[in-house]
């Protein structure tokens, strides 16, 4: 029986004469971080959006809880969240309102989501601008504002591509942390990456060429 929360198997991405992704094999449990390291153009945000049911592949085959990845399904969308292409976000609501309301989507209006929403808050040092607008907030500002928007909902699967994007060192450290927290909740995190610390708090490398 295939236990793996997610995995590829021979997954290929081509169009026309240009290889998107080699053939790539990997199989992630429960409670595992994964980093997808390699050099600019290997196919790490290919093979994030491929696990996240966003390209189709040329071969080979994507699965999430023993299904073929499919976006469309409602239970496979509770289980997987992604950061790999840009979050919409609204221009006329604060951080602490965005956050907020997705946490009320998933867990209703009551104490668990305003719970979840400090917290979140506190793990990436965002009390200081949560009534702060979009426009207001720094690269960085903005990266950990999307990591919120990802982290503050419930998954089995957190796909994240470079997700130390603009951040400082000290802030690194602090996600590294917070990734490392989530697969001790049992959360399965495949992040592509450049970052030696996250590569060094991963359980596992998948190097692509
Ligand atoms: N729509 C497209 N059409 C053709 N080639 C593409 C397309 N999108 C990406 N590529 C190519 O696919 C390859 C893999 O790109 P990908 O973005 O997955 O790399 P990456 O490993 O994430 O790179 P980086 O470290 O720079 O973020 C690159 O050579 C890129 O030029």
């Amino acid at each position: 029986m295939d236990e793996s929360t997610i995995s590829s198997h021979e997954a290929t991405v081509q169009i026309g004469d240009t290889t998107l992704l080699r053939p790539t094999s990997f199989a992630a449990l429960a409670g595992e971080l994964w980093c997808l390291t390699g050099p600019n153009g290997s196919g790490k945000t290919t093979l994030l959006r491929a696990l996240g049911g966003r390209l189709t592949l040329t071969a080979g085959s994507c699965h999430l809880a023993g299904r073929p990845v499919d976006p469309n399904q409602p239970s496979q969308r509770r289980l997987l969240a992604a950061l790999v292409e840009p979050i919409p976000v609204a221009r006329d609501l604060t951080v602490a309102e965005q956050i907020s309301m997705v946490a009320a989507s998933w867990f209703g209006g009551g104490s668990e989501s305003r719970e979840r929403t400090s917290t979140m808050l506190e793990e990436l040092g965002l009390n200081d601008l949560r009534d702060r607008f979009p426009h207001e907030l720094s690269a960085g500002q903005l990266q950990l504002f999307g990591l919120a928007l990802v982290l503050v909902r419930p998954s089995d699967v957190l796909l994240l591509d470079e997700p130390e994007r603009h951040l400082d060192s000290a802030r690194t450290d602090r996600l590294a942390e917070l990734l490392v927290r989530r697969t001790q909740t049992g959360t399965t995190v495949i992040a592509a990456t450049h970052e030696p610390r996250l590569v060094e708090a991963a359980h596992h490398r998948l190097a692509l060429v």
